[in-house]
């Protein structure tokens, strides 16, 4: 099937600036996330660069589509790959984003380039390949740090790398004359071309969007789910992890222990050292806390200065253990004044509380209870004498 080459043109200059500029809207409502301005660049870039080198094409003024225009559309290919490198956490590369361009200008000075359309053809494309190749590199690299979906992005970057590739062996180029604009040697494969970077462009936008708008997903997620003074689960957190693993003890037959901790006198602990010197009571019992626990267990701070740690497979017996262990701990360590650190914990089991994270909680609070009435720094299992 034969395309005509200018209509594909004139389309792909509509869709190119339509979607330049909503991804520059995307950008400024983005709070300017750098990803999305470079690539709002790069399609922008991609316009002026079609404009140039198709509107003027066989006019007299080869200079300015041969050499100007394509060092626009360079410019462009420069952008998506600063688009994606930037996305990866690095800063653009300004030498790198200038090289495609400054090459081409500086080929283009020497008359057996400018005068060979196969020689450009080849030349331009080995650029466009580069920066594609730079792109899919920057995802590379960085995929196991991306915690997002980088396929679609990798898979499209590849696909236009290779089709350029190809290019480089099969297009003779398209003559500089409008008559053979439609019809001429090598208008298949041009119109081939168009077809293929207009969609390329689109996809590259589509998915780069989706990547940033799922990383800003993941940044408010972590957000809601996470205490910043200790850096664990809050009580969300906790809540939403411990109903599926409660669910899957019970799934597997197995018990589960809940310990519930709350800090002994912790306002007068605030008010005698001061709230920083709490904080630093908070940080050090989560990090205590978080040792004895498995990576199966889950723990969260899920109030001021009270925590849970829900352990996985284990009975009354061993959450006694694993309590006592972090009671300990926790009032031997060097502070302000000695005993002035100290924690009561209540504990109940899937043996008494059955495999429900709300009714456990409330039986572990009412043996945290009984152990802050019998004196505090101490641990205390449910039911209490
Ligand atoms: N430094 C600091 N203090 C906090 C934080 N969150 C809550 N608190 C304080 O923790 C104290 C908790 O006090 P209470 O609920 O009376 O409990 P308590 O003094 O530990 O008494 P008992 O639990 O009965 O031993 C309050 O003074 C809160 O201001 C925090 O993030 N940092």
């Amino acid at each position: 099937m034969q395309l005509n080459v200018p209509t594909l043109v004139l389309v792909d200059i509509y869709i190119l600036a339509l979607v330049g500029i909503l991804m520059l809207h995307a950008w400024r409502r983005g709070r300017r996330e750098p990803t999305l301005g470079y690539l709002a660049a790069a399609l922008l870039l991609g316009v002026l660069g079609t404009v140039l080198v198709s509107a003027l094409r066989g006019v007299g003024m080869d200079v300015v589509p041969l050499v100007l225009g394509n060092m626009v559309l360079h410019l462009s290919a420069a952008m998506t790959w600063t688009a994606l490198r930037v996305f990866t956490g690095r800063q653009p590369h300004l030498p790198g984003i200038c090289a495609g361009a400054a090459i081409w200008a500086l080929l283009c000075l020497n008359p057996a380039f400018y005068e060979s359309l196969t020689v450009r053809v080849a030349a331009s494309s080995l650029i466009t390949v580069s920066y594609t190749g730079l792109g899919a590199f920057e995802l590379w690299r960085s995929r196991k740090n991306l915690e997002v979906a980088y396929l679609p992005a990798l898979v499209l970057t590849l696909f236009h790398m290779a089709f350029y590739l190809v290019r480089i062996v099969v297009d003779r180029g398209m003559p500089f004359d409008h008559a053979l604009a439609s019809s001429g040697d090598g208008a298949s494969f041009f119109s081939l071309l168009i077809f293929e970077t207009l969609l390329y462009a689109i996809g590259i936008a589509f998915v780069t969007l989706a990547m940033v708008k799922e990383r800003a997903e993941l940044k408010f997620r972590a957000a809601a789910y996470c205490d910043p003074l200790t850096g664990v689960g809050n009580r969300r957190a906790f809540m939403t992890t411990g109903e599926y693993l409660v669910e899957s003890c019970e799934h597997r037959k197995e018990p589960v222990a809940l310990l519930l901790c709350d800090l002994d006198h912790f306002k007068r602990l605030n008010d005698n050292y001061g709230h920083a010197s709490g904080d630093e009571a908070l940080v050090a019992f989560t990090r205590i806390a978080v040792g004895s626990m498995r990576k199966q267990d889950v723990f969260g701070r899920i109030g001021g200065e009270e925590f849970a740690c829900l352990l996985a497979d284990a009975d009354d017996e061993a959450g006694a253990q694993v309590a006592e262990r972090i009671r300990r701990e926790f009032a031997e360590l060097p502070f302000q004044a000695p005993g002035e650190l100290s924690v009561s914990i209540g504990i109940v089991s899937s043996k008494e509380g059955g495999y429900d994270l709300f009714n456990l909680l409330a039986l572990a609070d009412d043996a945290l209870y009984a152990a802050k009435d019998k004196g505090r720094n101490r641990i205390q299992r449910y039911p209490a004498d």
